[in-house]
Parts: C-alpha cells; structure tokens; sequence
C-alpha cells in the first residue's frame, strides 16, 4: 500500500493535472456518468456546458446573450469564453485530475485548447460515449418533459444540435483517434451497465500508469517488490481510496 502511495506521489513530483476530456452526443449520457466516476475514482466534473449556462445566468454577463443564442441553436460558444471558464473552475478547485465534459466540440475549440493550454496539463484519454441518435434524442426530450429547465431540450434545439455534433464534434474524436487516445464506450444500455464499461476503462489506464512508474522507479534504482505484488495490492478499493 505504501509502495504504491510512494509511486503515485513520484508520479505527481512533476505535476501537470491531468485531464480526460468526455465527449458523445446530446444525451448519450456524459454528465451521469461523470456523476460516477467522480465517486469512484476522484476526478472533479467540469462541465463546458454546465459553466456556460452559470456565466449566461450572471446577471449583467456581458457573454449571457451571445451564449444563450449559441444554446438555443445549437452551435458552439468561441472557445476564449469556454476556455477562460476551464480554466479558472480548474484554478479554483485546486485539484489536480479533472473530466471536462462537452469539450473541445469543434476546431475552434481545440485550437484554442491546443493554444492555451494543451502544454500545461496532460491528457490522459478521451471519454466517447457512442450512442443512437434515436436514444440520444428520446433522453433528452424525456430529460426536458420532467422539467429540466434547459432551453434547448426541445425537438427543433437537439436537430441543430445534433448537425453540429456529426459535422464539427466527430472530426475531433478522430482527430484523438488517430492519436490513439480514444477510448469509445457502447453507451445505449443501462446506466449500470455503461458504468461497468467506463470502470474498466478507468482501472486499465490506472494499472497502466502505476506500470509504467513501477519500472521507472525500478530504472532509476529505487527498492520495489515486484509488479505482481503491486498489481495484488492494488485493489478497485484500493484504487478508490488513494488513486
Ligand atoms: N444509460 C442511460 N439510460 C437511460 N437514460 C439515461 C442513461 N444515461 C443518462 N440517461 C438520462 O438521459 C438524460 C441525458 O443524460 P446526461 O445529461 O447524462 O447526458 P449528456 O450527454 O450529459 O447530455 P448533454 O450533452 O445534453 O448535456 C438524463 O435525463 C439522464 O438521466
Ligand atoms: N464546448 C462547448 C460546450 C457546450 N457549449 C454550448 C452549446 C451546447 O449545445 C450547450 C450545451 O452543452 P451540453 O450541456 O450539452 O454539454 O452548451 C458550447 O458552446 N461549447
């Protein structure tokens, strides 16, 4: 237990947060599954989504109308504003490991990123919830009728929305693709269900990542039990608990 606490505190002496970005289309479930993950395995949920309708509802925001124009039709925000907003909720939280959920959506959103940012954080993977148009849209308007309050839970909302998903947000995840750094989910079943999938995710990066540690501390002459012993000890309640 004590190794593997020691590795991961080797693992952050050279700290940059490290991020997962979550993307999938209006409904296919990205919000509730970072409300789990977050219990399970320690990541602060920062929602593009979420931090914009906070800014549109400041009152006097000078981007509120821009924003809420944006919402309505289904377009994405520029990303300085999005952006800016990333990074003052990950500033404040004061953490180190983040979901950023909904973004980037577009290249405006990741040439800002890249610009911005991508140097001064690690990323870890991207999250793709891959779910039926159909499925996506039933969620959403269900999500609508039981009072959501969003003003872009309605038919005419998710059509646009769901123009700019195929045509500005797919290219993106390929673009990750290519990096191989997707890691796509079957997310049409169950929440529980899908949950299982994200879990095995999540545990299969982290033993990756303690591997790697483990033979570097073992290059650099550092005194460790072997891999097995480590792999043994690092229990899901483990990985909860100290990851
Ligand atoms: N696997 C699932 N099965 C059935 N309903 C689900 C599932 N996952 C989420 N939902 C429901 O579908 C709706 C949309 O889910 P959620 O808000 O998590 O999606 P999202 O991808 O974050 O959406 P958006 O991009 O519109 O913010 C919610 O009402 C949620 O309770
Ligand atoms: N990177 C982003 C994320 C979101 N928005 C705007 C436009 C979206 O339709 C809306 C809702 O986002 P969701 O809650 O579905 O993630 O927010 C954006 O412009 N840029």
């Amino acid at each position: 237990m004590l190794l593997i606490t020691t590795l991961r505190r080797l693992s952050m002496a050279n700290v940059k947060p490290s991020i997962v970005f979550v993307l999938g289309g209006p409904g296919s479930g990205k919000g509730t599954q970072c409300a789990k993950i977050i219990k399970e395995f320690g990541y602060v949920h920062l929602s593009a989504g979420d931090l914009l309708r906070t800014e549109r509802d400041i009152p006097g925001s000078r981007y509120g109308d821009l924003i809420e124009k944006h919402i309505r039709n289904g377009t994405i925000v520029p990303v300085e504003i999005t952006c800016n907003l990333l990074h003052a909720a990950m500033n404040n939280s004061r953490k180190d490991r983040f979901l950023i959920d909904g973004f980037p959506r577009n290249q405006d959103n990741l040439e800002g990123w890249n610009r911005e940012m991508a140097a001064k954080v690690n990323l870890q993977f991207v999250l793709f919830f891959d779910c039926n148009e159909q499925v996506c849209i039933d969620r959403c308007l269900k999500r609508g009728s039981s009072g959501s309050g969003r003003s872009d839970d309605n038919e005419e909302s998710l059509k646009k929305r769901f123009i700019t998903y195929f045509k500005d947000t797919l290219p993106i995840v390929d673009h990750y693709q290519k990096q191989n750094l997707v890691r796509k989910i079957d997310a049409n079943s169950s929440e529980d269900t899908v949950f299982e999938e994200v879990k095995k995710c999540f545990k299969e990066v982290m033993y990756s990542t303690l591997h790697m540690l483990w033979k570097q501390s073992v290059v650099t002459g550092w005194k460790t039990t072997s891999w097995q012993q480590i792999h043994k000890n690092s229990s899901s309640t483990f990985l909860k608990k100290t990851w």
